[in-house]
């Protein structure tokens, strides 16, 4: 049995959907059991923290929000931190996915690795188009600075390395640094947007007629870093793409049709590839701020076009 729910399923707000703000960002947390996902989700709903929590519980929630003065409806899913099968289903539904370790556990910080590891692996074996991922390497429980194990250089390390957003902080603090980590999303997802946009332009202008001896110049697609690491289960670029295409995706749960909209954007069904291979259960992956080490980065799941596909082959080469 599936244990997706529909949005609004757990926590409700008490608004007609007629009043909700039009646009929607979606944002996954993904990472190892009892890194703190849902003391994070429940914080950014509530303002409170709660000490326990059903560890097998996946849900989606939603909450009305305010971000630069722009109405936005926040949509999370609060992933249950075994379930590895699923990923392809996260990153299809997600638009920024939150990749989250605690600074005290080393185990969960390997798993972070192993997760951004995957995600590249999984961009990288895709050929056609679908939507853009906004990443986020996320420490939490920076209120346990004095038991930490994962320095915070090390997380911007990675992030750089991964070329994906860095961000610490704490579910059981102050209300701010939750809620400046999801407002901080929302605004990396409307960018992104907003380059999808400017770059479907690009794409969709008709030919035109170039005068001879003028000069057309177009803006190039940015660069970005790529990485492997020694997460156990990363698998070669020689035997990647191989070892891909001979799995398939699982079938997803039927989607509630405010996904509707979403699921436009999602993998055509002649790309089937499945991380289950990738994310093996058996594999093994610590002043509450907000830390923006390296510039955020999207993931270009698929070739949308030529132009898309070099700025996805730059970031995932
Ligand atoms: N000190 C501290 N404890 C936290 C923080 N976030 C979560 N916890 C605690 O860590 C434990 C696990 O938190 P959860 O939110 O259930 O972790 P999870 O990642 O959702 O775990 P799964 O649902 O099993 O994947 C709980 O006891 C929380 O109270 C934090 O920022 N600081």
């Amino acid at each position: 049995m599936s244990r997706y729910k529909p949005v609004n399923s757990s926590i409700k707000t008490h608004q007609s959907t007629a009043s909700l703000p039009k646009e929607e960002v979606n944002v996954v947390l993904l990472g190892k059991q009892s890194v703190g996902k849902s003391a994070l989700v429940v914080k950014y709903l509530t303002k409170r923290f709660i000490c326990e929590y059903d560890p097998f519980l996946e849900d989606t929630y939603w909450k009305p929000d305010v971000v630069d003065q722009q109405e936005v409806l926040v949509k999370i899913m609060d992933t249950y931190g075994k379930d590895h099968k699923r990923l392809p289903y996260y990153l299809k539904w997600a638009d920024a996915v939150l990749i989250t370790y605690s600074i005290t556990q080393q185990d969960s910080f390997e798993m972070a690795l192993a997760y951004l590891d995957a995600i590249t692996s999984y961009s990288k074996s895709l050929t056609v188009s679908t939507n853009e991922l906004v990443l986020m390497l996320l420490g939490n429980k920076l209120d346990l600075e004095r038991v930490r194990v994962i320095p915070k250089c090390d997380g911007e390390a990675i992030a750089a390395k991964y070329s994906c957003a860095f961000c610490e902080t704490t579910a059981a603090d102050d209300y701010d640094y939750v809620q400046q980590l999801f407002h901080r999303t929302v605004r990396e997802v409307r960018k992104e947007r907003e380059r999808v946009v400017a770059s479907n332009s690009i794409d969709e202008e008709p030919p035109t007629t170039i005068p001879i001896n003028s000069i057309a110049t177009f803006p190039s697609p940015s660069s970005s870093s790529s990485s492997s690491s020694s997460i156990p289960f990363t698998i070669s670029n020689d035997t990647e793409r191989s070892v891909l295409s001979a799995i398939s995706i699982p079938v997803p749960p039927p989607m509630p049709t405010s996904f509707i909209q979403k699921t436009t954007k999602l993998i055509k069904p002649d790309s089937q590839t499945s991380m289950n291979s990738l994310l093996s259960p058996t594999t093994k992956a610590g002043s509450p701020t907000t830390a923006n080490t390296v510039p955020p980065t999207t993931i270009s799941n698929t070739k949308r076009s030529s132009s898309k596909t070099s700025v996805f082959s730059k970031i995932f080469k």
